[in-house]
């Protein structure tokens, strides 16, 4: 059965011109994209999105690096996409937990700066595409 995930390159990523390394990876895998825009992030979008991190320590550091630039939103099918993805992005701290091969333990270095995002389960995948591409 096919999915759909939410995928971002952040900031940095766009930065550093990792996009099409993104793209790449993401379609050599298999899945497919369904929508894709560059654009930037209004504030309240960002608090939307990351809503779930509201009492963090670490929640207006990642306001602040999300609205800081551009970013890629993807819209991205295939089978099982969404933990497809999350195994190319690889694990939250790209150094003790994303692996060599993965976007995260190739490209990054500190767990802000973690180069993308990607949905973490069906619900968030419907909220995110929701909020991130609302007429798809
Ligand atoms: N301890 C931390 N310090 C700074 N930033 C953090 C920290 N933990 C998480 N973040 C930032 O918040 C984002 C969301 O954290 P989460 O735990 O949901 O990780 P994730 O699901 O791997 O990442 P994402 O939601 O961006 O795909 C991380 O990708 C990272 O950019």
């Amino acid at each position: 059965m096919s999915e759909r995930t939410l995928v971002l390159v952040k900031p940095d990523g766009v930065k550093r011109g990792l996009v099409g390394e993104v793209i790449s990876r993401i379609e050599r895998k298999g899945l497919t994209l369904a929508a894709l825009e560059l654009r930037t992030v209004e504030r309240s979008v960002a608090e939307e999105h990351y809503a779930e991190h509201k009492e963090k320590p670490f929640f207006g550091e990642l306001l602040e690096f999300i609205t800081s630039g551009q970013v890629v939103a993807i819209a991205v099918d295939g089978p099982r996409a969404i933990a497809a993805f999350r195994q190319l992005a690889g694990g939250t701290d790209p150094v003790e937990k994303a692996t060599p091969g993965t976007l995260r333990g190739d490209f990054a270095l500190e767990t802000q700066f973690n180069l993308v995002h990607g949905s973490d389960s069906p619900e968030s995948a419907e909220r995110e595409l929701k909020l991130w591409f609302p007429d798809l």
